[in-house]
């Protein structure tokens, strides 16, 4: 990424189709071994089709409240939804077949090879056969991509429209890592005010709004009776702009974590980006640290100036709704290099 816009340098770029890129990128080559060309899933490229595989999933179907009108499929999403399952289908059931012919010549092992093993290993005390390992390929490929992609965009343009925010992570990006050399992952613990940035971004921007929850029992929580089985929808977006909890909550402010313990690894509940308790997200740490990489490996490389004419305050902070709550419209930058190297 930092290559390719060093060669857009002085030209607006599309920054979130190029950290989007990248997020599909880095997670492809973790999970299958190496990266996939957009082409390779289907015409509308890998960030296409997995926003419209998450907007159908995010869009209230009729049917579900009106069990008759789901035979009918009104909206078409159920449709919509078997046609993508074919797309995924049929490139998962690919990388599989990839993953069978070369598993006896690998050295090093990535995630489907770890699952085939285990698969041909036949001691599993449950069924776990290829359509369990496409279920949990799904699972990763759409809880990993947006996510850390969406949470970088947001933060760069908390960044953009407060430049001073912009230049003081710069001075400390400075004073650790020089402008001599891009960013190390050795240097993120050295980076407090990077963690600082990185928590507010992801506090004013809940990149997952809501999360649901099934009561297992009767219980009653802070006087409200709760019956089993109801279902629980955490408003993740409000709590984190509770004006009760965060002063000036719709503010970016990144300060406001100085000499604060609160973390958002799910153990402060009013700070949970990753969610909380047992089926929360599997992977806080590596979340964390690639949109802190990316973050400050754009931060760090470039000046990021907005096209001509448009102001910090012009910037728009139009949220899409959804599953992950994205940006409306796309982040468009002048990127200028500013290493040394
Ligand atoms: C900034 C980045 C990320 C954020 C903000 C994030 C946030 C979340 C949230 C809020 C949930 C829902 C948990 C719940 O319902 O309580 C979740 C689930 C999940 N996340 Fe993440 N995530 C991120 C990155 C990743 C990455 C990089 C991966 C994998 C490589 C990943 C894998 C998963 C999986 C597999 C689940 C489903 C867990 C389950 O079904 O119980 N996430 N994530």
């Amino acid at each position: 990424m930092i290559n390719s816009l060093k060669n857009d340098g002085g030209c607006v770029v599309d920054l979130s189709a190029k950290v989007a890129k990248l997020s599909a990128d880095i997670t492809c080559s973790m999970i299958f071994g190496k990266k996939y060309m957009d082409e390779d899933l289907d015409k509308r490229g890998f960030k296409g089709i997995l926003q419209e595989a998450v907007h159908l999933a995010a869009t209230p179907n009729l049917g579900d409240f009106f069990p008759f009108l789901g035979v009918i499929d009104l909206q078409g999403i159920t449709r919509k939804l078997k046609e993508l399952s074919k797309v995924f289908d049929g490139f998962l059931e690919k990388i599989i077949d990839e993953h069978e012919q070369s598993r006896d010549q690998k050295q090093s092992k990535d995630l489907v090879d770890t699952m085939l093993d285990i698969m041909h290993s036949g001691e599993t005390e449950f069924q776990f056969d290829r359509t369990n390992i496409k279920a949990i390929l799904i699972d990763m490929l759409v809880a990993a991509i947006d996510t850390s992609a969406t949470s970088v965009v947001w933060t760069v343009t908390e960044l953009l429209r407060h430049p001073h925010v912009m230049k003081k992570l710069q001075k400390e990006l400075e004073e650790v890592v020089g402008l001599e050399r891009m960013v190390k992952e050795s240097d993120l613990e050295k980076l407090n005010y990077l963690d600082m940035v990185v928590k507010e971004g992801m506090r004013l921007h809940s990149v997952v709004p809501v999360t649901q929850r099934e009561a297992m029992e009767d219980c009653v929580v802070d006087g409200y009776h709760i019956r089993k089985g109801s279902r629980i929808m955490i408003n993740h977006y409000a709590i984190q702009r509770d004006p009760n909890v965060w002063p000036e909550p719709e503010k970016f402010l990144p300060e406001r974590f100085v000499g604060s313990s609160i973390d958002i690894r799910g153990r402060d509940f009013e700070l949970l980006p990753f969610s909380s308790g047992r089926r929360s997200c599997p992977a806080i740490p590596l979340g964390i640290t690639v949109v802190r990489l990316m973050l400050a490996q754009l931060v760090h490389c470039f000046d990021l100036e907005l096209p001509k004419g448009m102001q910090p305050c012009d910037l728009d902070v139009d949220e899409h709704f959804g599953i992950v709550t994205c940006k409306e419209n796309h982040l468009m930058v002048v990127p200028k290099y500013r290493l040394n190297q």
